[in-house]
């Protein structure tokens, strides 16, 4: 693997050596990879080859299913979050996580984004509706719902739902937010506010994003890695990676010779 000019600022997760396994399936090999904090890490490659795999290795997501098991290091604030004795509530708090598919709670707007929040915080009637209103200007949604915040979330088009699912994520207060295809099921217009979204959530969270859109991770990210087979081939800074990338396999992809 190639990683270039070590990024300078500090490591919001280290990923060392990970090797993960769906039953007989090593689905990634010998991972290494480091996330900057407050800065977007764009993940790439062709499908099948291991991205959402990771993203759900770092809030242990996986942990879900049986027979899937990781080995190595995945280090988030001083800790091996793959040990044994990991809190998962409290982990998924802090490293949240947005799906492909919009997925609102089947419930009111506002209760979408308490909801999470009384699982870990007590706060009174003022507190959450300052913490709902906040999270919702964040994600920029406030104006157009702001009349309509116990109406359920399922009236709402796809990308104020995703918006939504993102305020909820943040609301939280995590370190890291783990985005899947955030935006593929999105018209370019929602996309377009996601991507803007990113950018200003960046200041305050360590964000990775999986995409199969390369104009989208040379937009929006800071640090791009490249995937191929379970292993990560490339990491390095997006101006870098789309105009001069070190490896063949990188640059076969971008240039769109595969995938
Ligand atoms: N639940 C599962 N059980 C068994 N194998 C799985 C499972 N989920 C994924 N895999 C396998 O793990 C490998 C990596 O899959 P993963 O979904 O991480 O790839 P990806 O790069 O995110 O792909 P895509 O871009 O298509 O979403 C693939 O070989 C896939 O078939």
């Amino acid at each position: 693997m190639t990683v270039v000019e070590k990024n300078p600022a500090p490591a919001a997760i280290s990923v060392r050596n990970l090797d993960f396994y769906y039953g007989a399936n090593h689905a990634l090999k010998n991972i290494s990879i480091d996330f900057p904090q407050g800065q977007v890490t764009g993940m790439i490659g062709p499908s099948g080859c291991g991205k959402s795999t990771l993203l759900r290795v770092l809030n242990r997501m996986y942990d879900l299913y049986p027979g899937q098991r990781a080995t190595g290091e995945v280090i988030f604030d001083g800790c091996n979050i793959l040990g044994p004795r990991v809190n998962l509530n409290v982990l998924r708090s802090r490293v949240g996580m947005v799906f492909q598919k919009p997925t609102p709670f089947p419930m009111s707007i506002y209760d979408n984004i308490a909801f999470g929040v009384r699982l870990h915080e007590r706060l009174d009637r003022a507190a959450m509706d300052g913490r709902v209103e906040d999270v919702l200007r964040r994600v920029a949604l406030w104006p157009e719902v702001r009349d309509r915040l116990h109406d359920s979330a399922a009236a709402l088009s796809g990308g104020q739902q995703q918006r939504l699912c993102i305020a909820r994520t943040i609301a939280t207060r995590p370190e890291v937010v783990l985005l899947d295809e955030p935006t593929s099921a999105l018209d370019p217009v929602s996309t377009a506010r996601i991507e803007e979204l990113l950018d200003e959530l960046k200041a305050d969270f360590t964000i990775a994003i999986v995409t199969h859109n390369l104009q989208q991770a040379a937009r929006c990210a800071d640090q791009v890695a490249f995937f191929y087979m379970g292993e990560v081939v490339e990491v390095d800074g997006a101006d870098r990676m789309f105009t001069a990338p070190r490896e063949k396999r990188t640059q076969d992809y971008i240039t769109g010779r595969f995938g």
